[in-house]
């Protein structure tokens, strides 16, 4: 989940030919830009996108509200994008046609946020408690006689506020990040790399002025390190002693500049002042399509729903109002890794910062500190961050918040291919009340039209403020086949045109071992690749990105957990080894192909038996309702706890409810944020306490502790250890649990007691008991099984697009071969503007054998309880928390049926059944849950 290389490529050249030798074949003719044509300077291609009006609440303060402006719409035909194709004979990008972003002083002067700090007690982390996390230390970046450490002022960790001389940012590495994942210490420094950029810092554009700069000073030094940006054009690189002296004389200047732009900007949002605010702090010399009207949008403090493609620059648009807007901007994002490599790329006169769940007590309580003193601009956080009550005061009381920013907003609706229970708690409504934020700019690069309406209004985003581009770029050569053997096609695909020009290559697999096993065999046969999946420890997954995005490795072959954020200007070709799930998913891994404008290529090989195992797994998330309606009655077991706290340990819980732990997460927040709040969610914690003492008796620590009372009396005694449930002690004193948490913390400091916590929980209180169980588990079963059809659908619609692709297309639109850049182009748009009625699928309706092999199944189990769901998956091969696949793969049955519909196994296990059983089951869907399956069927 972590992202973390350290590189940005910075060598890279911002426009050489990706493919010299041999030009793209038949590259479409790059449609008339429908846009201002993007000045030539640019090194990145521009984004055109398209605009609306609009009206809305909360002006803010010293802006004057400018009518957002703008820009043409935008016809499938027109130009999004600048496309540069593949060729050696681009002019060269001059040095003054970009101004680098991070010569500035990050010491950004704007506005502090505010107030005097406070003394913190530290916080917990959003959803855990805190005792796994290790304490920090290391802060330090590698120097040598040539380097100067270099930091940004956004740096999250325990370091001590560096003194204002170094504080001062003339260097170019971007933000600093320093974080504890996954209770490891982690750093995110440069290391000791002066010259290379964090990836990502710059733009392509802000590269070549780099190089400008470098040119400048030929012949003044060289170090390993400079080898590394300048092994493309043989520069001599000036040590950065000089540069250093260089950019600070010149950051001085500019952050003065940077900083009358900004209030120029604040006093009057026009086109000019904005324009002149982007070159100033990014070089660039024009706003890509959407942008300026998206920022416009909220300088007047107007919430806004912005669509671009991936790689648009949607980013700018917080970055830039938040250097104008006099307080904090709020970016809530759904990955650590997204957060970190969005505060990497924060230009250096925006200090930021990140609030994540592995970080140590000490790294929050600094980041909270540097947010009293308005040393923070902008502010990432996940929206479990939400649910800290610490947290919401913090901001609540002492700042004021100019902007919320949802990152990859459709993670807010169920409807969406990646909803994320947790951005449920983004409503409008909360945000306004709790934080006093009127303004909330949404954007993500891939939403269909039902997606869009459900983020707009729990965001209350009014129709009139969607800024909505297309969401594709033109200068992506999609081609598709089907393939009997996908591992020597793809072999076959490499080692031909265009692909085997191609520098920089992501192939997308849909599992880990898959990944593994393709790199090996690429490997094999002369193509250097590597595997990057969640399952690789963080530090090799972060090195080989590294390797990856400094073009070290031409081939890297991953899971969706890589790409996120990505921002590799270079990759000319993104292939699919296996079937994404959805157009959004496809539309966002080929999105990290040709982020440059040039013209990349994109291959999907798609084969029948992937299709068939991705939409069984469709099902592995699904419920029924008699398991909805035990897991309500367990939620409010104690209807006598009102204000208590309650908790639901995660592993146990899924395993009796035979329940993902995302579904009841899903549950929970629900039923905290549906139409009736019945129970308020608390950050989740382990529960479980086993304590030992070690200075002071435990009964002479009682008369002076009243924790330790609580735990005495509260506790089980085994062998000199007390085993307690956290929530039930704090609930006996009448404190929370992280008070709890924290004063047991300080008398393990003190020497007084060591302890250990186990069983993560979900942690909640009850607000009110629900009068009527069944029709509310009804309900929510109904909303499920919606969210479960529609992600099968997602995935048909997918399948269908790829076979009409390949087999059904008539090539009258430009497609040819087994290039399909027209007819899927079409296929996408449609479905993303809900016009594509085509959600036919390939499943089978039924088999002869089914019937009789399910009786057979359960007369060879007839000593386990099943329901037409847990037979049903087994018979496609899906394990669940009842069902592990450790037992279950070793059954005949295990995924035998993968080609029938999920829906008619579990009809055909209705009549497979005798009558008793048969009435057992109708019993039980009709009274829920209270009911025992017969042991035994003869
Ligand atoms: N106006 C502009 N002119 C030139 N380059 C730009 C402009 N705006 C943004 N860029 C560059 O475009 C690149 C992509 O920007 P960004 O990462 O914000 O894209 P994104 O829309 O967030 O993409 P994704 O959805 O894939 O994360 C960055 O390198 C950024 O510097």
């Amino acid at each position: 989940m972590e992202s973390d290389s350290d590189s940005d490529g910075s060598h890279i050249s911002a426009t050489p030919p990706r493919d010299p030798y041999h030009p793209p074949p038949q590259p479409p003719p790059p449609p008339p830009p429908r846009h201002p044509p993007i000045s030539s300077k640019k090194s990145k291609p521009s984004l055109k996108p398209k605009k609306p009006p609009i009206p809305n609440p909360k002006p803010k303060p010293s802006l004057s509200p400018s009518p957002p402006t703008s820009p043409t719409p935008s016809p499938l035909s027109t130009l999004p994008f600048q496309i540069l194709r593949r060729t050696s004979d681009h002019p060269p990008i001059s040095a003054a046609q970009t101004l680098p972003a991070r010569h500035f002083s990050n010491s950004a002067s704007f506005s502090k946020l505010n107030k005097p700090s406070l003394n913190f007690e530290p916080l917990e982390p959003n959803t855990t408690v805190t005792d796994h996390f290790q304490s920090n230390s290391e802060a330090t970046n590698p120097t040598n006689s040539h380097r100067i450490v270099k930091r940004h002022s956004n740096l999250i960790g325990s370091n001590p506020p560096l003194p204002p001389a170094k504080l001062r940012k003339c260097g170019n590495e971007g933000n600093f990040v320093k974080l504890n994942l996954n209770g490891k210490r982690r750093k995110f420094a440069n290391k000791g790399k002066t010259r290379r950029n964090i990836y990502g810092s710059y733009s392509s554009s802000s590269r070549k002025f780099h190089r400008k700069k470098k040119r400048k000073v030929e012949g003044e030094g060289e170090g390993e390190d400079e080898k590394n940006v300048c092994e493309e054009d043989g520069l001599v690189v000036e040590t950065e002693q000089e540069k250093q002296k260089q950019e600070c004389g010149r950051a001085k200047f500019d952050s003065q500049l940077i900083e009358e732009a900004a209030l120029a900007a604040r006093n009057e949002a026009s086109d000019e002042n904005l324009l002149k605010l982007l070159n100033l702090v990014y070089g660039y010399d024009s706003f890509r399509d959407g942008q300026l009207e998206a920022i416009k949008m909220v300088l007047a403090g107007e919430s806004a729903m912005l669509v671009l493609p991936t790689g648009a620059g949607k980013s700018l648009c917080y970055q830039l109002p938040a250097m104008v807007l006099p307080g904090l901007t709020l970016v809530v994002s759904p990955l650590v890794a997204l957060m970190i490599d969005q505060l990497r790329q924060l230009p250096p006169v925006i200090p930021g910062g990140l609030l994540c769940s592995s970080q140590t007590l000490e790294e929050v309580s600094e980041t909270l500190r540097k947010l009293q003193e308005g040393a923070i601009k902008v502010l990432f956080v996940s929206p479990e961050r939400f649910l800290n009550a610490e947290f919401l005061s913090v901001v609540s009381t002492n700042l004021s918040v100019s902007l919320v920013v949802v990152d990859e907003a459709h993670c807010v609706s169920e409807w969406s291919h990646n909803f994320r229970p947790s951005f449920m708690r983004l409503r409008a409504s909360m945000l306004r009340d709790r934080l006093n934020v009127g303004c909330i700019l949404a954007m993500t690069a891939t939403a269909t039209v039902t997606t869009l309406n459900a983020v707009m209004s729990a965001l209350a985003i009014p129709q009139t403020n969607l800024i909505q581009k297309e969401q594709l770029r033109e200068n992506l050569q999609l081609s598709v086949s089907l393939s009997g053997n996908r591992m020597k096609d793809l072999l076959m695909l490499m080692k031909s045109s265009p692909f085997k020009e191609v520098k920089s290559i992501i192939i997308y697999c849909k599992f880990q071992s898959e990944t593994d096993l393709i790199s090996s065999y690429l490997c094999d046969n002369n193509i250097s690749a590597k595997s990057y999946h969640s399952g690789i420890p963080a530090k090799n997954r972060s090195r080989t990105q590294e390797l990856f995005c400094s073009n070290k490795i031409r081939v890297i072959v991953a899971t969706v957990a890589f790409g996120m954020g990505l921002d590799k200007q270079d990759v000319g070709a993104v292939i699919h080894y296996s079937l994404p799930e959805s157009l959004e998913e496809y539309v966002q891994e080929i999105g990290r192909a040709g982020r440059d404008g040039r013209l990349s290529y994109c291959h999907l090989l798609f084969d029948d038996d992937t299709y068939f195992k991705l939409r069984s797994l469709m099902h592995s998330e699904g419920v029924d309702e008699h398991a909805v309606n035990k897991f309500l009655n367990q939620v409010f077991n104690d209807k006598n706890s009102h204000g208590k706290i309650c908790s639901l340990v995660k592993e146990s819980a899924s395993r009796m409810f035979d329940m993902k732990e995302e579904v009841m997460l899903t549950l929970l927040t629900n039923l905290e944020l549906g139409e009736v709040q019945y129970l308020r969610l608390l950050p989740q914690l382990n529960v479980t306490c086993t304590l030992n003492f070690h200075k002071t008796s435990p009964v002479l620590l009682a008369e002076i502790n009243r924790v330790v009372a609580a735990i005495l009396k509260k506790s089980e005694a085994k062998q000199g250890q007390y085993l307690f449930d956290i929530p039930t002690v704090a609930n006996s004193i009448g404190i929370t649990a992280i008070d709890l948490s924290n004063q047991l913390q300080n008398l393990k400091f003190k020497g007084e007691i060591t302890y250990e916590v186990k069983d993560m929980a979900f942690c909640y209180t009850i607000m009110k008991v629900p009068g009527d169980f069944c029709s509310l588990s009804a309900h929510l079963t109904k909303w499920l099984s919606e969210v479960e059809t529609c992600k099968v659908r997602k995935l048909d619609t997918m399948f269908n697009a790829a076979v009409f692709a390949a087999n059904l297309c008539e090539k009258k639109h430009g497609c040819f071969g087994s290039q399909h850049t027209p007819c899927l182009q079409k296929k996408i748009l449609g479905y993303f503007n809900e016009d594509n009625s085509d959600i036919s699928n390939k499943m089978g309706q039924s088999s002869r054998f089914l019937r009789a092999d399910i009786k057979v199944f359960l007369q060879s189990n007839s000593h386990v309880k099943f329901n037409p769901r847990a037979v049903a998956r087994i018979m496609h091969g899906i394990a669940s928390p009842s069902y592990p696949s450790m037992i279950w793969s070793k059954t005949h049955f295990w995924g035998r049926y993968t080609q029938i519909d999920f829906q008619d196994i579990q009809l055909n296990y209705g009549a497979s059944l005798d009558v008793p059983r048969l009435l057992v089951l109708v019993k039980h869907s009709l009274f829920g849950g209270k009911y025992t399956t017969p042991k035994s069927k003869s």
